[in-house]
């Protein structure tokens, strides 16, 4: 069994003669939250595009759980949870509905499903909103019920593109901290696109995109160095004014 969650290898894509991305290499381990650091334009979104097979890539290779992704594309995107910077639920319909229909799309039976939807109910900590239209929940509880949609079939790893962007102080700090008791409690592997440096912790894995092309891999506590992460990221990306 492979050691890693997510494999990322030499991975290039182009929109026409735009360049997106150039030779992107990254493994993100099992069991560990893994930033993914960039300003905008850097690729991030192009990047979840093709691991969720939106577009194909023009070259390289992706495994999810050691299912490459071109070869075996329905064992890869099984094992994989997306949290989509746009909304995947429906304003009309409860947390209820919504979850049941997206278990359903998993192939979950109905008994099965509802023993599901508690446990991801509880794990975002929204068991009293069940019965409520997504329209009326707030945002932060609106992400967190992305994520719970997006655990329905127990995935190896979850994508999150900027998960926090639109949510205020209180929501973006509750959204990042359950994010990161999934990865201590069930085990499953993150990777968090971002361009909020703060939301990075020493222990986390990252990995700084820029204009399509890995700059630093490793620890942040490695990269960031003793002037800090955001020192580091200025220097590396030449973006210091
Ligand atoms: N559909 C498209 N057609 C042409 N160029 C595109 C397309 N989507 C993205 N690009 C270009 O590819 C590059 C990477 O964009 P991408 O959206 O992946 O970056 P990002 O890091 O997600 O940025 P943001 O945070 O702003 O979404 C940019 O130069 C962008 O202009």
């Amino acid at each position: 069994m492979t050691l890693s969650a997510l494999e990322i290898d030499q991975v290039s894509h182009s929109y026409g003669s735009v360049r997106a991305l150039t030779d992107v290499s990254f493994d993100i381990p099992r069991g560990r939250f893994t930033a993914l650091l960039g300003i905008n334009g850097a690729g991030k979104t192009t990047l979840f595009s093709l691991i969720t097979r939106l577009y194909d890539n023009n070259s390289g290779r992706i495994r999810v759980a050691g299912h490459d992704l071109r070869r075996e594309p329905a064992q890869a995107l099984a094992r994989l949870g997306v949290v989509f910077q746009s909304r995947a639920l429906d304003a009309d319909l409860t947390v209820l509905q919504n979850l049941a229909y997206h278990a359903s799309l998993h192939g979950i039976g109905r008994v099965r499903a509802r023993a599901r939807i508690d446990e991801v109910i509880a794990q975002v900590g929204l068991r009293e909103k069940l019965g409520e239209r997504v329209a009326a929940l707030s945002g932060g509880q609106q992400r967190r019920a992305e994520i719970a949609r997006a655990l329905i079939h127990r995935p190896d790893v979850l994508l999150l593109d900027e998960a926090t962007v639109g949510l205020d102080v209180k929501s973006r700090a509750e959204v990042l901290s359950l994010t990161r008791r999934l990865v201590a409690q069930s085990g499953v592997s993150v990777l968090w696109a971002t361009h909020i440096m703060d939301e990075i912790q020493p222990d986390d894995g990252l990995v700084i995109l820029h204009r399509g092309r890995v700059l630093k891999k490793g620890l942040m506590a490695e990269i960031s160095g003793a002037d800090g992460l955001t020192r580091s990221f200025l220097d590396l990306t030449g973006t210091a004014a």
